[in-house]
């Protein structure tokens, strides 16, 4: 039934999108049906199409407490909802448990051992931290990208059909397709074309942060997270970093932690505001940078502290 209603809608969205008329998705039968096109081409079409306010939630985080070595409390009673396609800036000083919550939504934070934690993330309606949950198959959805770039110590092409060959694919077509895609989309295809079987470790700092970002988008993920992405980086290769985040948004919902206010106002759509592990703020980057609510976001933000 919900697919013979996925088709009808289908229809009447593409002759909208068609006419460029916006399509506007808020009501509870759209959304289930959207789920059901959420493989289709069309769904991002129309995602873009649908006002900030209205995409769908894609990562939920509910009363959520992390704790390492069952003392330190890094997070308290956490919740924010993320949609999709959008940008979330986390900001805060040193210490307040950006880079924790970051870690959390793909469970990166499990390899640190000794940590403790309740509350809830849920990613794709997916609660993560439920028992049975394929740790694995979350990393492939939900990529992450950190402060250092990382390549291996290998070609560019290799770099990026890594991820593809470990899950299987072999196809020598197939893998140079998604080399390439991948690459255009990190921009950095036309920089390596012609070098695609020279060392990762040839190129420069920036590349080497945009292969990472091709890297992770050869897993096909939904959601890329980007841990301080541009903080080794100088200011021009910081700037094709950033364009590059914006374009990526129309494909990926992106969460990314940053030191740099002006960072977040050029990037982000949300930005949320941290301090001591608590969240104090969380509103659309432009309420929180011109008219935030609360004092202290006020004072971080005009630099009296952090
Ligand atoms: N592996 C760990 N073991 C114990 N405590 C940790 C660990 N990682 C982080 N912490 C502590 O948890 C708190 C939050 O740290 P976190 O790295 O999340 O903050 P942050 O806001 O990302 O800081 P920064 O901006 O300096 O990277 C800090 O007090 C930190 O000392």
């Amino acid at each position: 039934m919900l697919k013979k209603i996925a088709s009808l809608i289908k229809g009447v969205y593409m002759s909208k999108l068609k006419e460029n008329k916006t399509v506007i998705v808020d009501e509870e039968l759209n959304q289930e049906v959207l789920k059901e096109l959420s493989e289709d081409k069309i769904y991002s079409k129309i995602v873009q199409n649908t006002p900030i306010n209205k995409r769908q939630e894609v990562i939920k985080i509910k009363d959520f407490n992390f704790y390492y070595n069952h003392s330190k409390q890094a997070l308290k009673n956490i919740n924010m909802g993320i949609k999709e396609n959008t940008v979330v800036a986390l900001i805060g000083p040193s210490g307040c448990g950006k880079s924790t919550l970051i870690r959390s939504i793909n469970r990166m934070n499990d390899l640190v051992g000794n940590i403790y934690l309740d509350g809830q993330i849920e990613v794709n309606d997916i609660k993560i931290y439920e028992k049975g949950v394929d740790v694995v198959q979350l990393r492939t959805n939900v990529g992450m990208v950190f402060q250092k770039a990382n390549p291996f110590p290998i070609s560019i092409y290799d770099n990026v059909a890594f991820g593809p060959r470990n899950q299987g694919v072999k196809d020598k077509n197939a893998l140079n397709q998604i080399v390439e895609d991948s690459l255009k989309k990190a921009a950095l295809w036309d920089d390596v074309k012609d070098y695609l079987r020279d060392s990762a470790l040839s190129l420069s700092g920036g590349q080497q942060q945009r292969l990472c970002i091709a890297r992770a988008i050869a897993m096909k993920p939904k959601i890329l997270l980007m841990d301080e992405p541009t903080s080794a980086l100088d200011p021009i290769a910081t700037l094709k970093v950033e364009e590059l985040i914006l374009k990526l948004k129309k494909d990926f919902t992106i969460v990314i932690v940053t030191h740099s206010m002006a960072q977040a106002t050029r990037v982000s759509d949300y930005t949320a505001f941290f301090l001591n592990g608590e969240l104090i703020e969380y509103d659309r980057t432009k309420k929180i940078f011109t008219n935030p609510k609360n004092k202290k976001t006020e004072d971080y933000i005009s630099g009296r502290f952090g």
